[in-house]
């Protein structure tokens, strides 16, 4: 490939070794930080996800504290556990991993968190805060992959401002936060904001000097539609069984062939799904030092 690998393995390495000084500062003040995980249900994926960030919390000297509820559950049940770690003062942060089973209200859950101790960013309080921060360094936690992106873009000082980013999604977890955070006073990008009902995409990927693509359509963005020294994020995943080998495997948004085109490729898996690990490791840490 030609293009630089935004490398997200050994960029979130070097995020955690940052942390594990803060997190032993902050035990020397006797504050451990905690992060509690909700799953609710027993899709394979979500379940993956939320074993690798107990994983996260060990390496860097994090306690971490499971609930998991069975797909049945009832949104009387699922509201008990999010109180519950609410009022658990060994949790400093925590997250309910999306998405939810069917039949449960997303927005309301995530609304009852309190959001001081909100790890992804999520509560309507500090999305509205994401909305009103133009400008200003207002203490609350950044949704983790938008600011996982922006942090490996700036440790491979990959231009931003001024230039034009084609975001693909708008999904809660991405497309929708990412352009209020690139845009703001500092980072100053102009971004266009796509998605599938977008006429013309093909058109407005061909101008991007930044793509995030964020879909989860498999081998969507296509090497043609790249200007040629582009970066181009993959945050998509598709989970596809290959039918030599009958094993499953992950494939992103981004066609292979993009490598050849593209500046920066920040590839998937490898990419961008480290680093929104080490952003909520980064949420947790900010959470703890505030308290
Ligand atoms: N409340 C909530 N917060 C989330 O942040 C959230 C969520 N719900 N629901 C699901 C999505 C997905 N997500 C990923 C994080 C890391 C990887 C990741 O580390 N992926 C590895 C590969 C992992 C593998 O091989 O299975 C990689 O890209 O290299 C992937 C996906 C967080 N999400």
């Amino acid at each position: 490939m030609t293009a630089v690998k935004l490398d997200g393995v050994a960029t979130a390495t070097a995020v955690k070794n940052e942390l594990r000084v803060r997190v032993d500062a902050l035990k020397a003040r006797g504050i451990t930080p905690g992060l509690g995980t909700l799953l609710v249900g027993d899709d394979p994926g979500s379940r993956s996800y939320v074993a690798g960030k107990h994983r996260d919390c060990a390496e860097i000297g994090i306690e971490s504290f499971r609930v998991d509820l069975p797909a049945t559950a009832s949104a009387d049940e699922v509201r008990d556990a999010i109180v519950a770690l609410n009022e658990n003062p060994a949790v400093t942060g925590y997250i309910i991993q999306l998405p939810l089973p069917a039949g449960l209200d997303e927005n309301a859950m995530l609304e009852l968190m309190d959001p001081a101790k909100d790890a992804d960013g999520l509560h309507p309080t500090n999305l509205g805060r994401l909305v009103l921060g133009v400008g200003s360094t207002l203490d609350s936690p950044l949704p983790c992959t938008p600011a996982g992106i922006v942090e490996m873009l700036e440790r491979y000082a990959v231009p931003i401002s001024g230039k034009h980013v084609v975001v693909v999604g708008r999904g809660l977890t991405v497309g929708r936060p990412i352009g209020l955070l690139l845009t703001r006073k500092g980072l100053d990008a102009t971004v266009t904001l796509t998605h599938s009902r977008t006429t013309q995409l093909e058109t407005h990927v061909r101008q991007a000097d930044i793509v995030v693509a964020a879909v989860g359509s498999a081998g969507l963005i296509r090497p043609e539609w790249i200007k040629p020294g582009a970066a181009v994020l993959d945050v998509g995943i598709t989970r596809v069984v290959d039918p030599e080998t009958g094993k499953g495997r992950l494939v992103g948004d981004v066609d292979p062939g993009v490598a050849e085109i593209a500046g920066y490729l920040s590839p998937m898996p490898g990419g961008v799904g480290p680093m929104t690990r080490a952003m909520l490791l980064k949420n947790v840490v900010d959470a703890a030092e505030r308290l």
